[in-house]
């Protein structure tokens, strides 16, 4: 059976090889969005006590239905009333229910740096990144081969995004030049199996450099487990399916 990273990846390269065509990267750079100046996210984590960057997401694989429903421009605006230091939107239809209007919507009514959380394979998804309004992308280092994590990272830097490099192993840390990470994301999540283990990302932690942000990403149903993750060295943390269940069940 295939993993199902494996199968996402094989999705998008026929998803942008068919968006390509619909939509020009030169349409997209005459998106309003794409000339305005982007939000950092470094500086929001470096500035906040516990550095929480809410996700919103409808849907994943490892849970299926989460809040099919979901309003991103209410839930955006209510993570921004909690206190968020930034918002994750995952962009992608298929697997997460999401889209890249998501993106400029949630873009409409907050003032948060939002992260396109999707499955960067190309190019030109770092140019709709921009043009939808995003201030930084995610670039997963078992997900492309190293040559290709430095192309979008440049590409990236260069439009003014930041880069958060999603990490599952220590060592995958060398895989992409230090000065074209801006924040680290550790995942608590093994892609195969599905099992989350945030020992597994504590454990991590004295690998990376000491001056680089770090974040722990994946399968936090609590507060408190926020707090003792920050106590124990990581700058942030990013919580999907926790924040988006509260949410849900607060307007049922
Ligand atoms: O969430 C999944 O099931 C998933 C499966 C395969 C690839 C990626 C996946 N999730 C993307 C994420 O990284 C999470 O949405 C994010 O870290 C938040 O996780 P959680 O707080 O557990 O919703």
């Amino acid at each position: 059976m295939k993993r199902i990273l494996e199968e996402i990846i094989e999705y998008q390269y026929a998803v942008v090889k068919h968006k390509k065509l619909s939509m020009p990267v030169e349409v997209l750079k005459a998106f309003p969005e794409f000339s305005r100046p982007t939000r950092s996210l470094k500086s929001a984590v470096v500035n906040s006590e516990l550095g929480i960057i809410s996700e919103f997401k409808r849907r994943s694989p490892s849970k299926e239905a989460i809040h099919l429903k979901a309003d991103v421009m209410e839930i955006a605006q209510a993570y921004e009333q909690m206190g968020a230091t930034g918002i994750s939107i995952l962009t992608n239809q298929r697997y997460f229910g999401g889209s890249l209007e998501d993106l400029q919507l949630a873009k409409s009514v907050c003032d948060l740096p939002l992260l396109r959380k999707d499955f960067m394979v190309d190019v030109y998804q770092v140019y709709e990144a921009k043009a939808y309004g995003a201030d930084a992308i995610l670039l997963i280092a078992n997900a492309l081969p190293a040559q290709k994590l430095e192309e979008l990272a440049i590409l990236a830097h260069n439009l003014g995004l930041e880069v958060l490099y999603e990490i599952h192993e220590a060592e995958e840390i060398h895989k992409l030049s230090e000065s074209l990470i801006d924040l680290i994301g550790v995942n608590n999540r093994n892609l195969q199996t599905f099992e989350v283990s945030l020992q597994q990302g504590l454990d991590m932690l004295p690998h990376l450099p000491t001056d680089l942000l770090k974040i722990s990403e994946s399968g936090i149903q609590d507060e408190s487990t926020i707090k003792r993750l920050i106590e124990q060295g990581f700058n942030g943390v990013l919580v999907g399916e926790f924040f988006m269940k509260q949410h849900k069940y607060s307007k049922s």
